[in-house]
C-alpha cells in the first residue's frame, strides 16, 4: 500500500485496522493496519500504513494517542448508496406486493402517494425512512417523493438534518386517469419543477441537491417531457426516471409514443439520456439500448427486490456491465419491500444465480463485483464518484464501520477470520446491529441521539 496524501486543513479524526473497498481495477481491496485521516472538511486527507504512525502523526499534526484503532472483528467499508428509492412509499413497505407494476401504481401507490399534500404525514414518514436508511448504511440515497413541492422540500430539509446525502426529486406527471388530483398540467409541472430547484439550492445544504424527475414516459406527455429535458439541462441537473421495467409498460409506451422506435428513444429525444442521468430498471432494454445508454453516459439503477416482487423481470446485470453502462443498486422501496442495500446485494446476487440456472454459460456476479455496485458503482450510476465510492484520498468520508461480531447481532463467529471472508458474511448475514457507526463527510450520522427509532 502506497501512502498517500493532500494538502487539506487539519485533520480531525484518525482511524487505524482493516479498510475494505473497491477501486475501478480491483472489486475488492482489502487495506490491513491502514492508517486513516479525516479532516476538518470531512475529507480523506491521508492514507498510510500502521507502522508509519509517528511519521504521519507529525506530518498531519494529530497525536498517536488520539488515533481511533478498530477492534479484531471490525473493519471501514465505504458507505452503501441507494441510487433508487422511493421515500413516500416507505409507509406501505412490505405490504401490496400482489400486484403487476401498472395495477400496483394505480391501486396502492398514487392513493398514498396522493397523501403527501399533508405536511405533517410527509414530515413523519420522511423523517422515519432517512432514519432507518441511515441506521441501515445508506449514506447516499437518490429519493423520489410526490408531485407536491413543499413536502419534497422537506425531504430535502430531513436529509440534511439527519446528515445524509441525497439528491431529491419532486415527482412530474400529469398524465395519470386512475386516482382524481394525483396530476399536473404541464404548466404546474414545470412551474412546480423550477421553483422546487430554486427553492432547495437556495437552502444550500452541502450533501442535499434537486433531481429531475419525470415519473416515467407513461405518466408524462411529450410536452412534458420535452420541458423537462430543457429544464435540467439548463440547470446542469441530475434526471432520474424508471425504464423497461414490464412487459405491460412496454406496450403501453408502444402506444402512448408510437413515434418512437424504442422505450429509450422516447428519453433520448427529450434530451432525458445524460451522463447525469440515473434509469431504474431496464429489466428488458435491448443490446441496442444498452448502447445508447452507454454512448449518452445514462446509468442504470439494478432494483432486483422490486423486479422480483411485482413479477417485472429479471435484469441480466452481467451484461449491463458488458456494455459498459454505470450500474448501481437500488431498494425502489417500496416496489422492492425492503429499505436496505444489503438486501440489494442479497438479491442481486440471486437474480444472477437464477440466470446461470436458466443458462449455465452465464456468469454469475461474484460477491466481490455486488459489493463493488452497492458502493463505488453506485456513485458513479449518480455522477458523485469523484466525491464518494470508495477510500481515495481527496474524497468525502462516507463510511460503515461494521464489527462482523457484534454482540446481540446475528452473525456467529467461531474464529478470527481473514477480511474477505468477514465482508462476505456480513454482506449475507448482517444487518443494522452490525453497522456500529455511520459517516457522512466525516459526521457521525450513527449512532446519533436524535436517531433513535420510534
Ligand atoms: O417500481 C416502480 N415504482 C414506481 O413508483 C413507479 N412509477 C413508475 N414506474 C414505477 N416503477
Ligand atoms: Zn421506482
Amino acid at each position: 500500500m502506497a501512502n498517500s496524501e493532500c494538502s487539506s486543513g487539519p485533520v480531525t479524526h484518525v482511524f487505524r485496522g482493516t479498510f475494505i473497498h473497491s477501486t475501478p481495477e480491483t472489486a475488492l481491496q482489502v487495506l490491513e493496519d491502514a492508517l486513516l485521516g479525516v479532516d476538518t472538511a470531512g475529507k480523506i486527507s491521508f492514507i498510510g500504513k500502521g507502522e508509519n504512525l509517528l511519521e504521519l502523526s507529525q506530518k498531519f499534526g494529530f497525536n498517536p494517542s488520539d488515533v481511533n484503532q478498530l477492534a479484531q472483528h471490525e473493519f471501514f467499508m465505504p458507505g452503501m448508496i441507494d441510487t433508487h428509492i422511493h421515500a413516500s412509499q416507505y409507509s406501505y413497505a412490505g405490504t401490496a406486493l400482489d400486484m403487476p407494476l401498472l395495477q400496483w401504481l394505480n391501486t396502492y401507490t398514487f392513493p398514498v402517494e396522493s397523501h403527501f399534500k399533508d405536511l405533517e404525514f410527509a414530515k413523519k414518514i420522511y423523517t422515519q425512512v432517512v432514519k432507518r436508511t441511515l441506521r441501515n448504511g445508506t449514506t447516499t440515497a437518490c429519493y423520489f417523493a410526490t408531485i407536491h413541492t413543499d413536502a419534497s422540500l422537506l425531504l430535502g430539509q430531513i436529509a440534511n438534518d439527519f446528515g445524509q446525502r441525497a439528491l431529491v426529486g419532486k415527482v412530474c406527471m400529469d398524465r395519470n386517469n386512475s386516482v382524481k388530483h394525483y396530476r399536473e398540467t404541464v404548466q404546474e409541472s414545470v412551474d412546480e419543477t423550477h421553483r422546487f430547484i430554486k427553492e432547495l439550492l437556495n437552502k444550500k445544504y452541502p450533501l442535499v441537491k434537486p433531481v429531475v424527475t419525470p415519473r416515467f414516459a407513461p405518466s408524462c406527455t411529450e410536452a412534458l417531457l420535452e420541458q423537462l429535458g430543457t429544464i435540467a439541462k439548463n440547470n446542469n441537473l441530475h434526471i432520474q426516471s424508471h425504464i423497461s421495467e414490464n412487459i405491460d409498460e412496454l406496450k403501453l409506451v408502444k402506444e402512448l409514443f408510437p413515434d418512437s422506435e424504442t422505450y429509450t428513444d422516447v428519453y433520448h429525444k427529450f434530451n432525458l439520456l445524460t451522463d447525469k442521468t440515473i434509469m431504474a430498471h431496464g429489466c428488458h432494454l435491448s443490446d441496442k439500448e444498452l448502447t445508447v445508454f452507454r454512448e449518452t453516459g445514462t446509468s442504470l439503477s439494478h432494483c432486483p427486490n422490486s423486479n422480483v416482487s411485482l413479477c417485472s423481470g429479471i435484469l441480466d446485470a452481467r451484461n449491463v456491465l458488458n456494455h459498459k453502462v454505470k450500474l448501481g443498486l437500488g431498494t425502489d422501496v417500496a416496489g422492492g419491500y425492503s429499505s436496505s442495500i444489503l438486501d440489494a446485494v442479497r438479491r442481486t446476487l440471486d437474480a444472477s444465480k437464477v440466470l446461470t440456472i436458466q443458462n449455465p454459460q452465464h456468469q454469475t456476479l461474484t460477491f466481490e463485483e455486488v459489493f463493488r455496485l452497492a458502493t463505488l458503482g453506485g456513485s458513479q450510476a449518480l455522477s458523485l464518484d469523484d466525491q464518494i465510492g470508495n477510500f481515495e484520498v481527496g474524497k468525502d468520508f462516507d463510511a460503515l464501520r461494521v464489527n462482523v461480531a457484534a454482540r446481540g447481532g446475528p452473525i456467529d463467529l467461531v474464529q478470527c477470520k481473514e477480511p474477505k471472508i468477514l465482508l462476505e458474511k456480513f454482506l449475507n448475514l448482517g444487518d443494522d446491529r452490525n453497522i456500529v457507526e455511520v459517516f457522512v463527510a466525516g459526521r457521525k450520522v450513527v449512532p446519533c441521539e436524535d436517531l433513535a427509532l420510534e
